[in-house]
């Protein structure tokens, strides 16, 4: 086992920025505190991902700490294989499983002990289409239509909104068996617990687990059962935990958990970089670490190796326009660049054409396309772009938000490959007519009653019923025999073969070469070569396992494929950096969106855009265009560009007064803009003040982070809550 390079390095600023120098004083000091609760404040650009492989090389080489008893959990799936692979490049080939999402680690825990659930150590992994699949069964058994509540609607507000706010229902699934289960439905109080009833049922019948039950059903399991619990806590001696900004309540909750016995709990995010607050991340569990961990000791990150200090300039501007953050500054050490530019274009499609030129340029001075990224805050801007680049023979690479392993070819040969492990009944049901075997909606229906009848799942009740007259004149028992041969062909076929095997005796292929969509040929081939890659590169693979992590799988994980230049969300650029980096869009209503109605979000879109900008190491380009957006109303420049400052912005065209902030009129078209302008905290505590109803009184507090005073009126018995943006008037 070699040795982690660990110089004591001087935190003094240095010219070169290359990956192999070595760690500065701050980031040596979160390297080695190793006991206790640690915080780590790392701004954008300082090393944070750096400085956690460094940890962790340090806890395994230095300590002799073993890695199964650290737990380290990252954001993203793509973001753990990074991780292992700066690991493994230090410390050689090791077991790194421990390296991995808060998702894949409940599955670990899980297939461990899910049993005390009354659950399959195989249990399936529900992603958003099985979701979707099910709840339009349970729509069709309640003789819903797509009328009376929409697929979108029941996903937030029934399963989302009711395992995020408790845990009730684990005692439910826990406790009841399935017959006590349908006997709940008839007592539902509205249609909302029926549906959410019925959707427990179906995930209990077929044993799945939904993203939302992994977190839950692990820490149910951990408080519930406190030989387990210590099990786990003995195990993870070190808890790490990065992009704790994007955490949610429940992973921290599980975090807490795993680290109750050692307790050392390191944390490391940047609270500028919160962008998921709609996912249940509170930037306050961030904030308020050290009041949960009195004796937490706090590091901060502030040396900025990624970009240039004009690029930082101007994203430090900005960000310090927000309220509800932990004051600190970022110095840069890179060396000097030109100012980010800003163009404000007269059409879309000119704004495109702006952009396309200046990749042109860059391209031009040899700049590899690969480092440039565009990034823009919604899927719809990239239509003008892809227009503009199209027609120039300009090749890009669209980070599209359909992931991979959720486009349609794909999720189908997976339920196919899910038949041939546990054969659930939504497998079943996506798959026994791909290609049609006659097995209509009647014969399904005749066949879900017998399987009801007997306890049996449809793809049991399929098989044991396959001289049944209703089977006559269909391809049932072509479908089951191509199942059953690559069963028995499991030992001792590749992963490779047993996919292929499938595809041929199913006749899927054969479906998918007849229809010669060429796009989805494609996609089958790059999956059968990601199975093959599978069991290359462990022979003892399971399909079972191939099946988990493509469960798990995001579209945030994609990986970039080509060398060209990528387009993408910023959401999807989050922890990425680039050499050149465009953000397009930039207009008020767009980004920040239209929707945003409080200035708690305002924030968080401000954060977005930081988050944006200090993606770029050398050249930031920030555009706009003039017109009138998909609403009807007229798009004005964004005020994030007016955030970053005017004297750190290169404008290339003058603007007009009115398409400034200050310049604007208050008439119905900005509405919008001045309804959440944000409010500055303008009083202090002890100040006087005037309200042109509640009369004179005195603030007593000011609450930033939720951006109200409170305030003692004269006249007024109790203290009130006034926002920042109340009509006060201080009294001198
Ligand atoms: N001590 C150091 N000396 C030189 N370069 C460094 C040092 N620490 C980090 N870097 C470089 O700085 C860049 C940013 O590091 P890294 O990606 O770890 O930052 P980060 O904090 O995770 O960024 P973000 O939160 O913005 O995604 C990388 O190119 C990295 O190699």
């Amino acid at each position: 086992m070699k040795n982690t390079h660990l110089p004591d390095h001087s935190g003094g600023p240095a010219a070169a920025t290359h990956e192999h120098d070595g760690p500065n004083s701050a980031q040596q000091d979160a390297i080695t505190s190793t006991e206790g609760a640690i915080r780590i404040i790392a701004g954008a650009g300082t090393g944070k991902t750096r400085t956690l492989t460094d940890r962790y090389c340090y806890l395994v080489s230095m300590l002799g700490v073993a890695p199964r008893n650290i737990m380290c959990v990252t954001f993203t799936n793509r973001a753990a294989n990074e991780m292992k692979r700066r690991v493994r490049r230090t410390l050689g080939d090791l077991d790194l499983g421990m390296i991995c999402t808060f998702h894949a680690f409940c599955v670990q825990l899980l297939k461990e002990d899910i049993h005390l659930l009354n659950f399959p150590r195989n249990f399936i992994i529900l992603d958003m289409e099985d979701l979707k699949q099910m709840l339009l069964k349970i729509f069709s058994d309640m003789g819903l239509t797509l009328r009376d509540t929409t697929i979108k609607r029941t996903l937030d507000e029934v399963l989302e909104a009711r395992k995020l706010q408790a845990t009730g229902y684990i005692d439910d699934i826990y406790q009841l068996n399935n017959e006590q289960l349908k006997a709940r439905f008839v007592t539902a109080r509205d249609r909302d617990e029926e549906i959410f009833l019925r959707y427990i049922y179906e995930q209990k019948k077929c044993f799945g687990c939904d993203f939302n039950d992994l977190i839950n059903f692990a820490t149910w399991i951990l408080e519930k059962f406190p030989d387990v619990r210590h099990k786990w806590q003995d195990r993870m001696q070190y808890v790490m935990v990065d992009e704790f900004q994007d955490v949610s309540k429940r992973q921290y909750q599980l975090a807490r958990l795993l680290a109750g016995k050692h307790g050392n709990l390191f944390i490391v995010g940047d609270p500028d970089q919160t962008i998921y607050s709609w996912r249940g991340a509170h930037l306050r569990l961030f904030l308020d670490f050290d009041k949960v961990y009195p004796a937490a000791k706090t590091i901060a990150l502030t040396m900025n190796y990624r970009s240039s200090p004009q690029i930082l300039a101007a994203s430090n501007h900005l960000i310090e326009q927000n309220q509800v953050r932990v004051e600190k500054t970022l110095q840069a050490q890179q060396t000097e660049g030109p100012k980010p530019s800003y163009y404000h274009a007269k059409s879309e499609r000119l704004e495109a054409e702006w952009i396309a030129e200046r990749v042109a340029e860059l391209q031009a001075k040899g700049i590899n396309s690969n480092d440039i990224a565009v990034l823009y805050r919604a899927h719809f801007l990239t239509r003008a772009l892809e227009e503009c680049f199209i027609s120039r023979g300009l090749p890009y690479t669209i980070f599209s938000g359909v992931a991979f392993y959720g486009r349609r070819e794909i999720k189908d040969v997976i339920c196919y490959l899910r038949m041939v492990t546990g054969a659930d009944d939504l497998a079943l049901l996506r798959t026994i007519n791909l290609p049609s075997r006659r097995i209509g909606k009647k014969r399904l229906a005749a066949l879900a009653v017998l399987a009801e009848e007997r306890a049996l799942s449809l793809y049991q009740a399929l098989k044991e019923n396959l001289d049944q007259p209703m089977f006559k004149g269909t391809d049932a028992r072509q479908y089951v025999a191509a199942i059953e041969q690559v069963r028995q062909q499991r030992a001792v076929l590749t992963l490779g073969n047993q996919l292929q095997m499938l595809l041929d005796l199913s006749g899927y292929e054969g479906l998918l070469r007849l229809s010669g969509d060429q796009e989805r040929l494609d996609n089958l081939a790059e999956l059968k070569r990601s199975v093959q890659q599978a069991g290359d590169e462990d022979e003892e693979a399971t399909l079972e396992e191939f099946l988990e992590r493509v469960a798990l799988f995001t579209s945030l994980d994609q990986e970039s494929e080509h060398a060209t230049l990528k387009l993408m969300t910023i959401h999807s650029a989050k922890g990425m950096e680039f050499r050149y980096v465009f953000i397009c869009g930039m207009n008020e209503g767009v980004f920040p969106g239209r929707r945003i109605s409080s200035i708690e979000e305002m924030e968080e879109e401000r954060r977005l855009a930081y988050v944006a900008m200090t993606r770029a190491r050398e050249g930031l380009y920030l555009s706009d265009a003039q017109g009138v957006a998909n609403d009807g109303l007229f798009k004005y420049p964004s005020r994030f560009i007016f955030d970053a400052g005017a004297q750190h912005i290169d404008f290339l065209v003058p603007l007009e007064p009115a398409m400034h902030p200050e310049g604007r009129s208050n008439d119905a078209t900005n509405g919008f803009i001045s309804a959440v302008q944000d409010p500055m905290d303008r009083f202090r505590p002890g100040d006087r003040v005037m309200h042109p109803v509640f009369g004179s009184g005195t603030v007593n507090a000011s609450h930033p982070d939720e951006f109200a005073y409170a305030v003692k009126f004269d006249g007024l018995p109790t203290e009130r809550s006034m926002q920042f943006n109340a009509p006060l008037q201080k009294i001198t």
